[in-house]
């Protein structure tokens, strides 16, 4: 074709056809002829929906390949048909290597390919326009091309793509010029990416835009979340954008995320579908909400990863007979389902908690380093209601470790319907807790009861909540309300993880044995029914404070090696917990002072209590 001066009229014409095609013009454009720059458009057309048109461009590759291996390698069929098999038997089952986590997912790309390499296989053979393989061909397209084009992933990587290719334009409109996308990432409920803000922009401000980014990015109110970085970098923000929400429906509980206590559990998704890590070493928690709001359920997730723990033993306290937690019983080591038992059982707890104090003073360490070896122990009581009401006794001994368990690693998970005082016993229990699951409460005020005073002002709004396991958590890490979701493990996941964890179970390590047997051993104090009392039954009556001032005063007259614990219980008639704790509560008043290991004796400015 020769080329000619294009007139004004083919100018104008051209420029209306440009504009059609998304085409900016540029300096000079004049001297373009419009085949070229048709051609151009195209180009960047076929370019931009590249993703969309993948099926076409496989046919087209399968195509052109069968035409030019029956042209020149028409016996080349039998290596064709080995490499197909070879192909797709890989991607089924290495698929996960090519970025194909889900299992439907390596199912497509292997049917996918084994489709591809038979017909290019027969094609080769018998000629592509043989029949019926032209039919098979257009029809196997469209049926294979329809996933592709329906799937959610694929679609959300392509508008990230596009996201990222366009942020200077949304930056700009949305009053967020400047700002860069600095990374990017597509998972199962939509896409999230990392925003490096303009000079002086803060993270408040992107918070601001949040409207018109939902506006310029197309999705639905509420579709995008923009928070802080973990990092608290003031210059960067990270965005979520999220397509399908991940509480819509219960979530199945994936599996185990942890192997060892010093990593953090994972127990079910925020709104924005990040999920709920929460670290649980030496720390204490509590799983509240009224009756069928899934505490339980977020329970038999945490003991799914914490059975998985090879540096973990569970005990157990169910006072609903087992109900809850014998499912679990191959991994417990021990199980409580009486007042009685439960008693004894936290009685031990403490036993093994003290012996592990010892054990860290001999060594000269501060806390108790879980391992296979020298595993944490993790009490789980479910509706801890029920044993403050049943067995008042063993509320003294779980207040005890609520106060010291934490260093020697022996820790509390409570389940409770409604953490009044009556219902918890003593407030130390609750407020000990470290980590706190509120599911769904009947009133505001419960929220209070469940997270802290003056939360449910602060915005935590657990009696809002409107589904089973939904939740607020409140922990260190954990310090905004954000609802979240727990997974769900049902009766036969329950039954299928317990009987799978059973074999990884550790046994008691050395230091909580010994101190168990010797704690057998100890000749029992005959029982003085008026001189031991329950302390909770009789805190204020004339027995205690007898047995406080005669501790104080059993202090005070002490060498200045001090008196051992087992002088003061025999001079008191008092439990080896209650005389602890009392040593505790006038240590931090600082009236008595730890002489040696297991010695004490008062500090010359003390009086009576
Ligand atoms: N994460 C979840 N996702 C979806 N449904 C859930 C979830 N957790 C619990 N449920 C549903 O809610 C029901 C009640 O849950 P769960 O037994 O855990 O409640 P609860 O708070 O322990 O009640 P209760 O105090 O009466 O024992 C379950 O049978 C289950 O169907």
């Amino acid at each position: 074709m020769s080329r000619h001066r294009a007139s004004r009229h083919e100018i104008r014409r051209n420029a209306r056809r440009m504009r059609r095609y998304g085409i900016q013009p540029v300096a000079g454009i004049e001297d373009l002829e419009f085949a070229p720059l048709a051609i151009a458009g195209i180009a960047r057309l076929a370019w931009r929906y590249r993703s969309e048109l993948a099926p076409l461009t496989v046919v087209a590759s399968v195509l052109a390949g069968s035409l030019a291996m029956r042209h020149w390698f028409p016996e080349g069929w039998p290596t064709l048909i080995i490499a197909t098999v070879i192909a797709a038997g890989a991607l089924a089952t290495w698929g996960r290597w090519v970025n194909l986590p889900r299992p439907i997912e390596r199912g497509y790309a292997a049917v996918t390919t084994a489709f591809a390499g038979t017909w290019l296989t027969l094609a080769t053979h018998f000629g592509p326009f043989t029949n019926p393989l032209p039919a098979v061909l257009g029809i196997g397209t469209i049926m294979l091309a329809v996933p592709w084009w329906a799937h959610r992933r694929r679609r959300a990587r392509v508008q990230v793509e596009r996201t990222l290719a366009a942020w200077p334009d949304i930056a700009q409109a949305v009053g967020l010029a400047g700002s860069r996308i600095q990374s990017a990432m597509v998972d199962l409920w939509g896409y999230r990416f990392r925003l490096g803000l303009g000079v002086g922009q803060t993270v408040e401000d992107a918070i601001n835009a949040v409207p018109r980014l939902e506006s310029a990015l197309g999705t639905t109110r509420g579709g995008i979340r923009v928070q802080p970085v973990a990092s608290k970098k003031a210059n960067r923000a990270d965005v979520r954008v999220i397509e399908t929400d991940p509480h819509a429906n219960a979530i199945t509980w994936p599996g185990p995320s942890i192997t060892s206590i010093t990593q953090p559990a994972k127990l079910g998704l925020f709104e924005d579908g990040a999920p709920v890590r929460v670290p649980l070493l030496r720390r204490h928690a509590l799983f509240a909400g009224m009756s069928g709001a899934g505490k339980s359920g977020g329970v038999n997730v945490l003991l799914g990863d914490l059975t998985a723990c090879q540096d973990v033993i569970l005990w157990a306290v169910d006072l609903k007979r087992g109900m809850e937690l014998l499912p679990w019983a191959s991994c417990i080591g021990r199980i409580a389902t009486t007042p009685q038992e439960a008693e004894t059982l936290l009685a031990d707890a403490v036993v093994i908690l003290d012996g592990r104090a010892d054990d860290l003073t001999k060594r000269g360490e501060r806390v108790w380093e879980p391992s296979p070896d020298r595993p944490a122990l993790i009490i789980v009581i479910d509706e801890y209601a029920e044993l403050a009401s049943e067995a008042p006794r063993a509320i003294d001994y779980a207040d005890s470790i609520a106060r010291r368990g934490r260093a020697p690693a022996v820790n509390l998970i409570a389940a409770t319907q409604r953490p009044s005082k009556d219902a918890m016993g003593k407030s130390a229990v609750r407020s000990q807790m470290d980590v706190r699951l509120c599911f769904r409460v009947r009133e505001a005020r419960d929220g209070d009861l469940v997270l802290g005073q003056g939360m449910v002002k602060a915005g935590w709004h657990p009696h809002k909540l409107d589904a089973p396991g939904k939740f607020l958590i409140s922990s260190p890490e954990h310090d905004i309300p954000r609802r979240a979701r727990s997974y769900l493990l049902d009766d036969e996941g329950v039954q299928a993880t317990a009987e799978q964890h059973a074999q990884y179970r550790p046994p008691l390590d050395e230091v909580s044995a010994q101190a168990l047997e010797r704690a057998a051993e100890m000749p029992a104090i005959p029982a003085q029914p008026t001189a031991r009392p329950s302390p909770r039954h009789a805190r204020d009556s004339s027995t205690v404070r007898t047995a406080e001032e005669t501790l104080t005063a059993t202090l005070k007259r002490a060498p200045s090696d001090g008196v051992s614990i087992g002088d003061l219980m025999r001079e008191t008639g008092m439990r080896r917990t209650w005389v602890y704790q009392r040593l505790q509560d006038l240590s931090r008043a600082r009236q008595v002072e730890q002489v040696s290991r297991g010695r004490w004796r008062a500090l010359p400015e003390v009086h009576d209590p």
